[in-house]
């Protein structure tokens, strides 16, 4: 469904007139299934949320192409609806002059979708992310961070997309919060058939979620593993990366 074939991408590096570049992303090939939740795990700076914006063509590749359900996502006819993401950032995600309501209904709006029976559809979507309807009218700055990131997937399913794009999108919530984001996100994925792309530094909750990770080292795959044998993976890279991330994160955790 989603194919990722050979993506390259640098960027200019340097001041106005440098004619320096910094490849980002190399030859990056792969393939999410429908339904299936890849993971993507790699060290800041690899590339991951550069990859996450030219899945959702926010950016362009400088060489290969992204193709959902064999259509380039270049093409915004292709994305639209069908593509979504939620980002780490829930507060500025939110306009924080739309109510609750108002920014779940965005992407309806922008798909030209909006129907005269949108309260009732904008409450189905509160329950389903697991907010009382009276959540309708609050402001962003009304909500906790864990409420303020179910909005934001409540906006992000409001299209029934069938692929969402999520960049570190539970990482600042505490750590409760992010055990129900993610059981809420597990349901979801089977109520509505999605495929995710987890973009996460947070192994556990790759664990929890994802079927198969790819690895990721300077713009390069390193490894790619279905879930259950992440203990297995073969590289000296990818072995050393998942013990500092575990070390790190049972550390962080208490
Ligand atoms: N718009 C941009 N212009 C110039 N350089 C950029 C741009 N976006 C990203 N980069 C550079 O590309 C590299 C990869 O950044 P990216 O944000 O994709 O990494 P990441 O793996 O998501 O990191 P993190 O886990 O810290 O979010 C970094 O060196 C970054 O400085």
């Amino acid at each position: 469904m989603l194919k990722v074939d050979g993506i390259e991408k640098s960027y200019k590096q340097g001041g106005l007139f440098s004619k320096q570049k910094q490849q980002v992303l190399k030859k990056v090939a792969f393939e999410c299934q429908q339904g299936e939740c890849l993971g993507i795990i790699g060290e800041s700076g690899s590339g991951k949320s550069t990859l996450g914006r030219l899945i959702l063509g926010i950016e362009k590749p400088d060489r290969g192409r992204i193709l959902f359900e064999g259509k380039n996502v270049n093409n915004r006819c292709v994305r639209m609806g069908s593509i979504s993401a939620v980002f780490q950032n829930y507060t500025s995600s939110i306009n924080p002059f739309l109510t609750v309501e108002e920014a779940i209904m965005e992407p309806l709006k922008a798909q030209k979708k909006v129907k005269a029976d949108m309260q009732s559809k904008v409450e189905t979507l509160l329950h389903q992310v697991g907010l009382n309807p009276s959540y309708r009218l609050k402001y962003p700055h009304e909500l906790s961070g864990g409420e303020a990131q179910r909005v934001c997937i409540a906006r992000a399913i409001s299209t029934e997309p069938r692929c969402i794009v999520f960049d570190e999108a539970i990482s600042s919530l505490d750590v409760s919060v992010q055990i129900q984001v993610l059981r809420l996100l597990e349901e979801l994925k089977q109520f509505y058939q999605m495929s995710y792309v987890f973009i996460t530094h947070d192994i556990q909750a790759a664990a929890y979620i994802c079927d198969r990770v790819l690895i990721f080292r300077d713009g390069q795959i390193e490894e790619m593993v279905p879930i259950k044998q992440l203990k297995d993976v073969q590289s000296d890279y990818a072995r050393k990366l998942l013990t500092y991330l575990i070390t790190f994160q049972g550390e962080d955790q208490g």
